[in-house]
């Protein structure tokens, strides 16, 4: 075997480097806290973020066999309707060894209707791969993904794929990630060639060129000297790529400024510094089809992106003194996991966890803070794709999936007993959309109710409702996709058969005008008196700043131990408006004053009191219906612009923006998400299938007329 071993700089292991075959792979050795990455993959829909993660299941060993996203035989998109339809809608996660390191990887889906399996992930990971379409570029969705990442504080690489596509471009998407995310992308690797040339990497750290060899289905890679087309092009790049660093490192760029070599051993470190900083984001490029970029980005995943010890300590609550907690990444602390993902199976519940401290057994009982309950793990197991290996143990680091917890529901914290410590939960997105749906058979109308709700219970943003007055059931979710797929899946995985209606908004209530209201509890209830008089003040608020409860009675009329439950009375008033009963939004309610006698007043009514002063308020504050709007973004060739700003306008949207895109128009519009039912058929039949689009949720508005 020829394969000569270099070091890895940074990691201090070994690695080979001239040619790699899957034989050397060290795949059982016992890792480290230190060598975890917990990884997901994140990106606008159809990027291809699958097939990048097929490649890498298939380089480190982890199948034996490369699966395609277009033969729906991808290992991570296991669900069914995920290989029909050739997206992912889950998120799966799986594991696998790379140099010495154990990835934990999580493939998240792309189309805007599956956003909580993007927060629910981002929210446990330590880092993330981001990967952009060479000719798409920063498409609106991988901007929501990236910002997601922002808010969780999550260091990422950028992967720029499909550089094989007619029209691919490498400097206009690391111009687009520079503009539209206003960071530092460090451009790592040139292609060399480009389009149906495109042949493999130049690596500007190691000023060298990388060679898949096409017949092992770029298995084997090798180095070799750029080559001389490239170099010049490559010095000027890795120049402008040390420049960038040394701004952020005196001592480089003292070095630099004197014109000294600058090594991979000096740059390694110093990018990883700023990528954990989340100063600057390195960027790699590839084509996962043609297996040529792979290995090179788990080089970076490993080099640059985060273990469990480089972020910080996970902070939450006690439960009782409401102090702040710190949990580091260590065995030696008391167990806290975060359960982020619930799955049924068979009917029996896997709930996902990150353990962020401590240690964890089989038999254990675990508290779930969240919810009050003691269980007992069962089983523990790592998981990949939809298959899973069962562990006696775990610890601090990992993500694993448990059984035995049956009160588990996403984002619930998980304890040692002996130490709760409340996390933080993951943000849930509220439903935009929603469908009557009814059961074909009379028989059928238990099992539709026991279905949903196991339907509701791995899905957040997955709702349902059975409405009195007309004995229907209502579902709702993020969009037409989201619950087609519910729908399928009732008949397919439930055997339910339904009839369902057609899609309806969500609306939100919210009030024009301040008002004030005054209400009087006063009633008998089982032999004993409750007493409360409420006053409140309410103003609206900015559209989408959310609600505020604040209570401020002057001169203690009312005792302080009654405040938590007039909060509560407003939340109860908050979720069901006096219009419609939708949910009530950008409101401030301020609890001002009210009555109380000794002996008579009770929680209960200032609960009720504040909820019906609330109700009171909120009637003569004008009170006006929000709906759903949508951002779009059509891709459309030049002759067929008029037609589509004509359809867009007889919807009601406002068109915000058109720029040109190589040769396609690219128009962004708001458009209420009421008249943008059946968009994509419309659009296809009026462009002859030659325009695309894509649609996130954007803001809440005062619903349009007709
Ligand atoms: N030409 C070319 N096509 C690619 C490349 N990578 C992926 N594709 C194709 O692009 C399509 C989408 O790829 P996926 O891997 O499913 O993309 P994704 O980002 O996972 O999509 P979702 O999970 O549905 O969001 C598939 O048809 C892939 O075969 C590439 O490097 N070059």
């Amino acid at each position: 075997m020829t394969c000569a071993r270099n070091f890895n700089i940074f990691t201090g292991h070994l690695r080979p480097v001239t040619v790699f075959l899957q034989s050397e792979r060290i795949l059982m050795a016992v890792p480290q806290l230190k060598s975890f990455r917990n990884i997901g993959i994140i990106a606008h829909i159809d990027a291809g973020k699958t097939t990048v993660t097929e490649r890498i299941l298939f380089y480190t060993g982890r199948s034996h066999r490369m699966g395609e996203v277009h033969d729906g035989t991808a290992v991570m998109d296991w669900m069914e309707q995920e290989q029909e339809r050739g997206i992912t809608i889950t998120s799966a996660v799986t594991t696998c060894q790379w140099n010495r390191h154990e990835l934990h990887l999580i493939d998240t889906p792309g189309h805007v209707d599956f956003t909580i399996e993007v927060e629910r992930s981002l929210r446990v990971l330590d880092g993330a791969i981001a990967v952009f379409c060479g000719v798409g570029g920063v498409e609106p969705q991988s901007e929501t993904v990236w910002h997601q990442a922002d808010r969780y504080h999550v260091p990422k690489i950028a992967f720029v794929n499909k550089l094989d596509r007619l029209g691919a471009d490498l400097d206009q998407v690391v111009e687009q990630i520079e503009r539209k995310f206003k960071t530092i992308p460090l451009v790592l690797q040139l292609p060399a060639g480009r389009e149906s040339d495109f042949r493999g990497v130049v690596d500007l750290i190691g000023m060298r060129q990388i060679v898949f060899h096409d017949e092992t289905l770029g298995e084997r890679y090798e180095y070799v000297d750029i080559e001389a087309s490239l170099r010049d092009r490559a010095l000027e790049a890795r120049d402008r790529l040390v420049a960038k660093v040394a701004e952020f490192d005196d001592h480089l760029m003292e070095r630099y400024l004197e014109g000294m070599e600058i090594s991979a051993a000096d740059l390694v470190p110093a990018i990883r510094k700023l990528t954990l900083d989340l100063k600057a984001v390195p960027v790699l490029c590839g084509s996962a089809l043609k297996n040529k970029g792979i290995q090179p980005l788990l080089d970076a995943i490993v080099d640059f992106l985060p273990s469990p010890l480089d972020v910080p300590p996970i902070e939450g609550r006690a439960p009782v003194t409401h102090a702040v907690e710190r949990r580091s990444s260590s065995e030696t602390e008391p167990f806290a996991a975060l359960a982020f993902k619930i799955q049924m199976d068979q009917g029996r519940k896997l709930t996902y966890a990150r353990i962020y401290s401590g240690r964890l057994q089989v038999g254990d009982d675990v508290l779930n803070v969240s919810k009050g309950t003691r269980e007992k793990v069962s089983r523990i197991f790592q998981m990949h794709a939809n298959k899973r290996d069962r562990l006696e143990k775990t610890g601090a680091g990992n993500i694993v999936v448990l059984m035995g917890l049956k009160s588990a529901g996403t984002g619930d914290s998980l304890c040692d007993p002996a130490h709760p410590v409340l996390l933080e939960p993951v943000n849930v997105y509220e439903p935009v959309i929603s469908i009557a749906v009814e059961a074909q058979s009379r028989a059928d109308q238990e099992k539709l109710l026991d279905s949903l709700a196991k339907l509701s219970e791995e899905d957040p943003t997955f709702r349902f409702q059975e409405n009195p007055d007309t004995g229907q059931t209502i579902i709702s979710g993020m969009g037409e996709l989201h619950l087609e797929i519910v729908l399928t899946r009732l008949d397919r995985d439930f055997n339910v058969e339904v009839n369902a209606g057609k899609p309806q908004v969500v609306y939100r209530e919210t009030i024009s005008r301040e008002a004030e209201a005054q209400a009087v509890f006063d009633r008998e209830i089982g032999g004993v008196r409750h007493y409360g008089v409420v006053d409140i003040h309410l103003a609206p608020r900015r559209r989408g700043q959310g609600n505020t409860t604040l209570v401020k009675v002057r001169d203690a009329s009312i005792p302080e131990v009654f405040f938590p439950a007039m909060e509560q009375g407003v939340q109860d008033a908050l979720s069901s408006g006096p219009q419609l009963g939708y949910p009530v939004v950008d409101v401030e309610a301020v609890i001002f004053g009210g009555a109380f006698q000794d002996g008579v007043s009770s929680e209960l009514a200032f609960r009720v009191a504040a909820s019906m002063a609330f109700k009171k308020a909120c009637e003569q504050a004008s009170p006006t219906l929000l709906e759903p709007f949508m951002a779009v973004e059509i891709l459309v060739p030049e002759e067929f612009l008029g037609e589509v700003l004509g359809d867009i306008n007889l919807r009601r949207g406002r068109v915000e923006n058109i720029s040109i895109r190589k040769a396609i128009q690219v128009v962004q519009a708001v458009v209420p998400l009421s008249r943008m039912f059946g968009y994509s058929t419309a659009l296809r039949s009026a462009t002859q299938g030659r325009a695309t689009f894509t649609m996130h949720f954007s803001h809440y508005d005062v619903a349009s007329q007709g």
